[in-house]
């Protein structure tokens, strides 16, 4: 913000409108909410995010628009008709799609300015919402050929509010990208996920952390994913080709019974792979050591572990949390750098923790 109160629009309150609203409110701005769904802006205006009033349509700066896909371009064509000096952005997944469909008309087209925030969940609606869902997550702004350059600014300011780390990109390099870091990894959660519905119970009783890693983000609304990789169905195809040709060779190995070879080449480069991915803020990828604590089922057990993992000064960069239905206890796994696992666990051990590593 430069000094000035200004206001904004926000279109489609669940998760991610919900939680930009909530950041954009707590940095001064006037959100005013819009939902189809009445109860999700009323919801969203109880956690804090904005007002449900109407604002006058000359006074907004900035709409942003957080529908789902297939509804975002008529969203975004009548917030430009509505809000006549407002830049126009939206939220969704895929970009190119969008702005394809608004080319045909005569939207005032040089004040919309798409964009795609890297950070979510596999969770819908704004009761999950929270204001730092974007700190130090990447959020892409893709400018097209006529978006003024105002407009572009005025998307970084809301990236800024956001606390988020903006990148700049040409709308069909996005695509592109997102199939691969995004779209591909989605589908091979959901496979993985999906193939569970076969498995015993019995032996689900027996799952670790691996498998709610890699099958979380399949608890995400089917539909919503529908409209995302319909919207992307050419660049994710190719990356789906490719896997399934790593997949034979998978299987050939197997078959051969050679662990040599494709096995032990694929397995090396799963390695490879996980230590490509950056680190929040987009820095270089860190390798975190993991302190899995037990939570004993009693009042309070997480604040004061938490009050004494702060007290030794540790700086955790992730948790996660695991039930063991068969027990009834839960499981804490924190992350920290490696020089610091050592002080994590001599503190839990001495505040009469049960810890593993
Ligand atoms: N869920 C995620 O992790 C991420 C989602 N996105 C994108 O953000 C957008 C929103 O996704 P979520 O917040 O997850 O979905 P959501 O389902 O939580 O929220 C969508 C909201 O839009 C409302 N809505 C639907 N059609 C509408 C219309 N025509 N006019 C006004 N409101 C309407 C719904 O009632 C709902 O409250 C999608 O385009 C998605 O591709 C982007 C990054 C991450
Ligand atoms: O839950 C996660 O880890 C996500 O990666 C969420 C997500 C879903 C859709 C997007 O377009 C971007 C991010």
């Amino acid at each position: 913000m430069t000094g000035e109160r200004r206001t904004a629009v926000v279109i489609g309150t669940g998760l991610i409108g919900a939680s930009l609203a909530l950041a954009l409110t707590a940095d001064g701005w006037t959100v005013h909410l819009q939902d189809r769904t009445s109860s999700h802006a009323r919801v969203a205006a109880g956690l804090g995010a904005g007002v449900l009033d109407k604002p006058e349509p000359g006074v907004v700066d900035l709409v942003v628009v957080a529908v789902p896909p297939a509804a975002i371009a008529a969203v975004v064509r009548q917030s430009l008709q509505t809000f006549p000096a407002a830049t126009v952005t939206d939220v969704g997944s895929v970009k190119a799609g969008v702005l394809d469909a608004l080319w045909d008309g005569d939207a005032d087209l040089g004040r919309y300015v798409g964009s795609h925030p890297m950070a979510g969940s596999q969770h819908s609606g704004p009761v999950t919402a929270h204001a730092d869902l974007f700190d130090g997550r990447t959020w892409v702004v893709a400018p097209h050929r006529r978006s003024r350059e105002e407009s572009v600014q005025d998307v970084l300011a809301l990236v800024r509010a956001c606390r988020a780390r903006e990148v700049v990109m040409d709308v069909d390099d996005h695509d592109a990208a997102v199939a691969r870091v995004s779209h591909l990894p989605h589908l091979m959660s959901v496979l993985m996920a999906g193939h569970l519905t076969a498995v015993p119970t019995s032996d689900l009783l027996l799952a670790g952390q691996g498998l709610r890693d890699v099958t979380r983000i399949a608890g995400s609304d089917p539909g919503l994913w529908q409209q995302i990789l319909s919207a992307n169905a050419t660049a994710v195809l190719a990356e789906l080709r490719a896997v399934s040709g790593e997949l034979a060779g998978l299987i050939r190995s197997l078959e051969t019974g050679t662990t040599t070879g494709e096995l032990e080449e694929q397995l090396a480069r799963g390695v490879d792979g996980t230590r490509r991915i950056p680190g929040k803020h987009g820095a270089a990828p860190a390798t975190y050591h993991q302190v899995v604590v037990e939570i004993p089922d009693t009042p309070g057990a997480l604040g004061r572990l938490f009050a004494e993992v702060g007290a030794a000064g540790v700086n955790v960069e992730d948790i996660a949390i695991e039930h063991d239905q068969a027990r009834e206890i839960g499981y804490l796994a924190l992350s920290v750098a490696p020089e610091q696992a050592d002080d994590l666990l001599a503190t839990m051990r001495a505040g009469g923790w049960s810890v593993g590593s």
